[in-house]
């Protein structure tokens, strides 16, 4: 006795000789039995013989019946639990073929795998089918909310260009995702996938996947946060396999149902979706079988399935969304676009912020009043810019304003108020103000994250108003606050930004390289890590990093230096000192000490204007003018001995005035003029010997005491 009679033998079915003999005693037991499928008709059985016994591996025989088919498929079963035999073929007419597999590897596998299209439904395919929404739409809005686009966006990434990328890039990874999809469920025998023609499918999924991508382009344009656009896609989702399962297919199956409104629901991307799923899927059959042959390119002029229609409306629909993004992502919702297409289309092109430049005179008259020389000398060189252009300038800001509306209940913020300035090349800028003084809101128009209310400025002789996406060419930005991709790394972030700047090859690398290194992020793995892994510090530098990257013209740093140590910092100052000598950069900041390292010339501003200019050394004696005289007696010391510090302090310089006295210490301003250094000297040490003298000092006006005078 072989191993297959061995497995056999107390089975229903026993090999002898190539011949298969019934085993009496078990059939009649199976016949009894109420565990086995109720067979009701077996003696149906006619004959069982053997077909191939020299295949080693699988022994095939033919029942023979005289029954139906149903019948048939009763006692298949019953033949497979009872023989321990695997089915490898199914029945045609009256005959069965089974196949006994000799080496199994595991007892009582009763039937083969039903198939998938059975089982799992149009509900799980179209689910499957739709898994990337989310994920296309999570990763958009994700660059949206991290305002990773408008980064990009700074760094000259247009607008058609980005939807042009994201598009490709994602119909690149939908199509590898429905090519392996459709592959393994061909391979694996899932009638949808299997037995449809792979042209019509290709079809199908072509047009799907770009009508699914522009859809979840069009959604993108509503969110503003991940979370909530991962949340409502998986809904999406979800719902649109039950939609179309327990909604949708009712209406499909009800004669009654007008076809019109079926056409119409078929309007909504997933449903068009389902009804394909639909046509393409074996019908609904008794058992796991079916004789489905599939859809083939031929039945599409077959109105009864009407994928035609559907492919149609698909087709349709997609440059419609496409249109729908690119509208409302640059007008942000329908009414606004519509005011604007208005608006901008006056014959005298009135709107605000397109109008031709303008002076305002009121505004900038208003600021006569308020402002010094120096700023009066920064208008004249504007309106001498205005009349002839002159290529010396790298920034020329006219007379710029930035009002936001009101908005929740709030008046509406008058951030900039007119600001006139020009910047050479190879100069640094530092623009200094207090929280609030709008530096943050004239880096943002000037790098067109927002638009000006009125006025205008020139980047290296171009109108932001007109030219900006000439100008992101040409520009580097730091904002203020770090918008990094956390799964990129450092040089990842480097290499991207530097061929958006057009540079590629070795060149590419190379400037990475050099400005990794630069800012002190290139040694020990850190180029290569994770942004996600980096400190605060590594991020702010990585952002300085990005805005020197591809050799820009003008650079827009927006408090570079927030968050760093001295050393970092100090590398910091090095990379910048080192990168301004060709290029204008425009550097705003709280730290005084860092403007004085940096800066060529300083603007301060408070309260949306502009409120000097000039040199480190030019404001400290123009707004300075004053030694700080500081005087602390004992704490022993009386009010009297107070009253005699400050008449000596009169004595050095009558026109002294005091700014602080708390807890026996003292602070005078002293004019400049008059005062001599030796003398104070002499006078303080005399003093000492009358007075209960702890401690005295004398310094020199500083770049804060500037600031405070003039921005508090
Ligand atoms: N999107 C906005 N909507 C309404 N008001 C705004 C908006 N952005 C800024 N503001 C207001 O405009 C004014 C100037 O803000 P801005 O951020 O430009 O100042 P800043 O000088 O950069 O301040 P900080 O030094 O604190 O960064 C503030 O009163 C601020 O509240």
């Amino acid at each position: 006795m072989d191993n297959k009679e061995a497995r056999c033998s107390q089975a229903l079915f026993e090999w002898r000789e190539n011949s298969i003999v019934i085993n009496n005693e078990l059939y009649k037991g199976f016949r009894e039995s109420k565990a086995t499928e109720r067979i009701e008709n077996t003696n149906d059985i006619v004959s069982a013989y053997d077909l191939t016994s020299s295949d080693l591996k699988h022994y095939n025989m033919i029942v023979q019946y005289n029954s139906e088919k149903s019948n048939m498929l009763r006692v298949a079963r019953l033949m497979n639990l009872a023989s321990n035999a695997y089915l490898q073929l199914r029945g045609n007419g009256t005959k069965m073929r089974f196949g006994f597999v000799k080496d199994m590897p595991r007892d009582g596998h009763p039937l083969k795998a039903p198939d998938m299209s059975f089982i799992v439904g149009k509900l799980v395919f179209i689910q499957i089918i739709m898994l990337l929404f989310p994920v296309i739409l999570s990763s958009l809005v994700y660059e949206k909310q991290q305002k990773l686009r408008a980064m990009m966006k700074m760094h000259g990434l247009g607008d058609m260009a980005y939807w042009t990328i994201s598009y490709c890039y994602f119909l690149l990874i939908s199509l590898l995702y429905i090519f392996l999809l459709v592959t393994f469920g061909a391979t694996v025998g899932i009638k949808l996938f299997a037995v449809n023609s792979y042209m019509l499918q290709f079809l199908v999924y072509f047009i799907y996947m770009n009508l699914q991508i522009s859809f979840a382009f069009f959604t993108t344009t509503y969110f503003s946060t991940t979370t909530i656009a991962n949340v409502a896609g998986h809904l999406y989702v979800t719902g649109s396999g039950f939609i179309g399962e327990y909604l949708f297919r009712p209406f499909v199956e009800d004669t009654s149902v007008p076809r019109s409104l079926i056409t119409l629901m078929e309007f909504f991307p997933p449903i068009s979706l389902y009804r394909i799923i639909y046509e393409l899927s074996p019908p609904p059959s008794e058992g796991f079988f079916s004789d489905f042959s599939g859809v083939h390119l031929g039945d599409l002029s077959n109105p009864k399935n009407g994928i035609l229609v559907l492919l149609i409306i698909m087709v349709l629909e997609w440059p419609i969304f496409i249109f729908l993004t690119l509208y409302l992502d640059e007008f942000g919702c329908l009414r606004n676009g519509i005011r604007k297409l208005l608006t901008a289309s006056r014959p005298d092109g009135s709107y605000q912020t397109l109008q031709k430049p303008s002076t305002q005179p009121q505004e900038f008259e208003a600021s006569i009043e308020i402002d010094r020389t120096d700023i009066l000398r920064e208008r004249e060189i504007v309106d001498r810019f205005l009349k002839q252009p002159d290529t010396s300038y790298s920034v020329i800001i006219d007379n710029i304003r930035k009002v936001y509306p009101p908005k929740d209940g709030n008046a509406e913020v008058v951030a900039v108020k007119g600001f006139s300035l020009s910047i050479q090349r190879g100069q640094c800028f530092g623009l200094l103000g207090s929280n609030g003084a709008g530096k943050t809101s004239l880096i943002s128009m000037l790098t067109g994250f927002t638009k000006p209310t009125s006025g205008t400025a020139y980047i290296d002789g171009m109108d932001i108003r007109t030219d900006m996406s000439e100008i992101y060419t040409r520009i580097g930005v730091c904002p203020q606050f770090n918008l990094l991709w956390e799964t990129l790394t450092g040089r990842e972030h480097l290499m991207f930004y530097g061929r958006l700047k057009r540079l590629n090859g070795a060149a590419l690398f190379e400037a990475a390289e050099q400005s990794l290194k630069a800012l002190q992020i290139f040694e020990g793995g850190v180029a290569d890590t994770l942004v996600s892994q980096y400190s605060g510090g590594m991020k702010r530098r990585l952002s300085v990093a990005i805005s020197l990257i591809g050799d820009p013209k003008v650079v827009y740093l927006d408090e570079p230096s927030t968050g760093l140590d001295p050393a970092s910092r100090s590398a910091l100052w090095n990379a910048l000192k080192f990168a301004k000598k060709d290029k204008a950069i425009i550097l705003t900041t709280h730290s005084m000490e860092e403007a004085e390292a940096l800066c060529d010339r300083i603007g301060i501003a408070a309260y949306g204007r502009l409120r000097c200019t000039g040199t480190s050394k030019e404001l400290k004696a123009k707004y300075g003018g004053t030694l700080v005289f500081t005087v602390t007696v004992a704490a022993a010391a009386g009010e009297d001995e107070d009253e005699a510090v400050e008449r000596l302090v009169r004595s050095i310089s009558p026109a002294a005035k005091r700014t602080y006295h708390i807890a026996g210490t003292q602070k005078f301003e002293l004019p400049k003029q008059g005062v001599k250094i030796a003398e104070v000297f002499r006078a303080m040490e005399q003093a000492k010997r009358s007075l209960n003298i702890a401690a005295w000092g004398l310094v020199d006006t500083t770049l804060e005491d500037v600031f405070i005078k003039v921005a508090c």
